[in-house]
């Protein structure tokens, strides 16, 4: 909740909405206790009396009634009933477009006709004969008012079930025994609860609107009672010779319904979860750059980082994703980045191409250069010209990161066009060739499917055609095979070594998994908390892990046919990059530290050919664990 405010009020228009309207509740809530003259009572000698006047601080209406008293009341009616009719709204638009979306097929089909036909006529003439049927009068008002929005709650709340009455936690819920209306309560409701607030905070000014519409009509409160729009309504008739008849009701309203307004905009900004992450804003094109120190001069080979330094300032708090990380690939190499998650490997590498989301990301130190050049420092047209085209990226999710709705034909076309003019037929054929190249059965056909219509390994081997088509030199690619099963990871793990072998491919490999870095990487860094603790060649590595960070993450891997062999989890949990400790950031899980490990920064140390950033490195033998 204290979050929940925080981020409410770094939003100052919401902040102001929130206090405007509070102090408009507290004025209608004391109403009744102020010393104020009846608002009903009618003093004709009094009519029309101007604001300040002896008695009557905004003046007196038609039948000098006192403006002020029939202000406060009126806006204690108009909140109250158009609150009202926002929640009726919402109880019964959200309730039957939960079912509708929940239930789906037949009921879905049904329940929404209906609601279809409601939307069918315009809101206003259906609220008017609503109240025709039912009479003037505030209450009917009121129901009119909340049944022409119930439509718009019902398909907005249908449409986020639909989306989350196929996910795997309902499935779960389903094989754990529950029934429908569980599932409905404890699965659906909370997720779907975020929306219904925020359909509620931002239509509620716009029902109170029409609620002052039709008693402006006079169809809603009935004289003498006032309220907003029945006083606006009375004053119709004066409005050039008393405006302020006119003008006061018309300040109330709308000082109410800004307020909400603003308010229900912050509400929603603040609700939403990817903003918690302190991103209020749009991510820019390109992560902000703001290096403090000189950065190192860019050095020769095809893709080099030094010293990268990239954070995430949220609020108060820092987190320092990657802290000072230097790597370097070649032509026809790979370089494997592992380490727990968390550690910084995939902000590592959305650094290389300015693609951290900004804000909150920043790249804050160090350079990454791309055969000689500073991409740090670069243009976004600069970084453009080379994403997908120079340097390509692969993720782990080819279904979320393929377009549902195009082929995945045209979505080679799309990538090859986006940096080139490539008549479309030779497109169309270069397509092909790439699904080939990757080998997807059956290319010409295949390239007319849609994502879904593929496996996870087949839409894998589209994703590396996509990465493929401007033949790029560099690819990164981030966890690709950790979605698929071990015989698809497997063939897509040779794919990749022989595209590499044939085109001369540099590639940055992340995972989780020694057995992948073991098959494919001609080098290895190790990270733990944003830095490289342990680098080196491979097969060195694995041989003869030195960091004891290594030696503990290679001891979790299960090996085939050791079925008995303990596997040794690694006690605690890596730091959070927002809370750092001093020295060694392994040194709280690690068997071998030393007070000293605990203070100042610990280099990585080059021996060779290879690099730890440890004090007290280890050798093969010393941690007791079976490899
Ligand atoms: N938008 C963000 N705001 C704050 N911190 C973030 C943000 N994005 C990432 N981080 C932090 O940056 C750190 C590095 O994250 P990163 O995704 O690079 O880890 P990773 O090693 O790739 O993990 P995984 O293997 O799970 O993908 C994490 O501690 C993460 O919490």
């Amino acid at each position: 909740m204290i979050q929940f405010l925080n981020l409410l009020f770094r939003n100052r228009l919401a902040g102001l909405g929130a206090g405007m309207l509070v102090l408009i509740l507290l004025i209608a809530l004391i109403t009744p206790v102020l010393p104020l003259p009846d608002p009903n009572i009618t003093a004709t000698a009094d009519r029309f009396m101007s604001p300040f006047s002896e008695g009557h601080l905004l003046g007196t209406d038609h039948l000098g009634r006192d403006l002020l008293s029939r202000l406060l009341s009126g806006t204690r009616l108009s909140l109250a009933v158009g609150v009202a009719a926002a929640l009726i709204a919402t109880v019964i638009g959200s309730s039957i477009g939960i079912v509708a979306g929940f239930l789906g097929g037949r009921t879905d089909n049904i329940i929404m006709r209906l609601v279809d036909m409601l939307m069918a006529f315009p809101y206003i003439l259906l609220a008017l004969a609503i109240v025709a049927a039912l009479g003037p009068g505030l209450n009917n008002a009121l129901i009119a008012v909340a049944a022409v929005n119930v439509p718009f709650f019902a398909r907005n709340i249908r449409g986020v079930t639909v989306g989350l009455a196929n996910k795997e936690f309902v499935d779960a819920a389903r094989l754990n025994g529950m029934s429908n209306g569980q599932i409905i309560f404890s699965e659906i409701l909370p997720n779907v609860l975020p929306v219904i607030v925020i359909a509620m905070s931002t239509t509620i000014g716009w029902m109170i609107l029409e609620t002052a519409g039709l008693s402006f009509l006079g169809l809603g409160s009935q004289p003498p009672q006032a309220d907003l729009g029945s006083m606006l309504g009375e004053a119709r008739a004066a409005l050039i010779t008393f405006p302020h008849t006119s003008v006061v009701p018309g300040i109330m309203i709308f000082l109410i319904v800004m307020s909400i307004n603003l308010l229900g905009d912050g509400v929603r900004d603040a609700i939403d979860p990817r903003l918690k992450s302190g991103a209020l804003s749009r991510p820019l094109p390109a992560t902000i750059v703001e290096r403090k120190e000189v950065p190192p001069t860019p050095d020769k080979d095809l893709l080099s980082l030094q010293e990268l330094r990239t954070e995430f300032h949220v609020g108060e708090r820092v987190y320092k994703a990657v802290g000072g990380v230097s790597l370097k690939v070649n032509k026809g190499e790979c370089l494997g980045i592992i380490g727990e998650s968390g550690s910084g490997k995939s902000v590592t590498a959305l650094s290389v191409m300015g693609l951290v989301a900004s804000p909150p990301g920043k790249i804050v130190g160090g350079t990454v250069s791309f055969q000689g050049k500073d991409l740090v420092g670069a243009s976004y047209n600069e970084l453009r010209s080379l994403r997908g085209d120079r340097v390509a990226y692969i993720f782990q999710d080819p279904l979320s990161t393929l377009h549902p709705l195009y082929t995945v034909g045209d979505q080679l076309i799309e990538a090859m066009q986006a940096h080139r003019s490539v008549p479309q037929k030779d497109a169309q054929a270069r397509a092909v060739e790439l699904l080939e190249a990757v080998r997807i059965p059956n290319a010409a056909q295949r390239v007319k499917n849609y994502p879904h219509e593929m496996s996870g390994g087949m839409r894998q081997r589209v994703s590396i055609a996509m990465a493929l088509a401007n033949e790029p030199d560099v690819i990164i690619a981030d966890e690709p095979t950790t979605a698929l099963d071990v015989t698809v990871q497997a063939q897509i793990l040779s794919l990749l070594n022989d595209l590499r072998r044939e085109r001369d491919l540099a590639i940055v490999f992340i995972t989780h998994d020694f057995g992948v870095v073991a098959q494919l990487c001609d080098r290895v860094a190790v990270m733990y908390a944003g830095q490289i603790v342990e680098e080196g060649p491979t097969a060195a590595i694995l041989d003869d892990p030195q960091h004891p960070y290594t030696k503990r993450l290679m001891a979790c891997v299960p090996e085939l046919g050791g079925g008995k062999r303990e596997l040794h989890a690694i006690a605690g949990l890596p730091p959070a990059v927002d809370q750092l400790p001093q020295g060694c950031a392994f040194a709280a899980r690690c068997e071998f530290a030393q007070e000293v490990c605990r203070q100042g920064g610990i280099m990585l140390e080059p021996k060779g050919e290879r690099a730890v950033r440890c004090l007290f490195p280890v050798n093969a033998d010393q941690i007791e664990v079976t490899l």
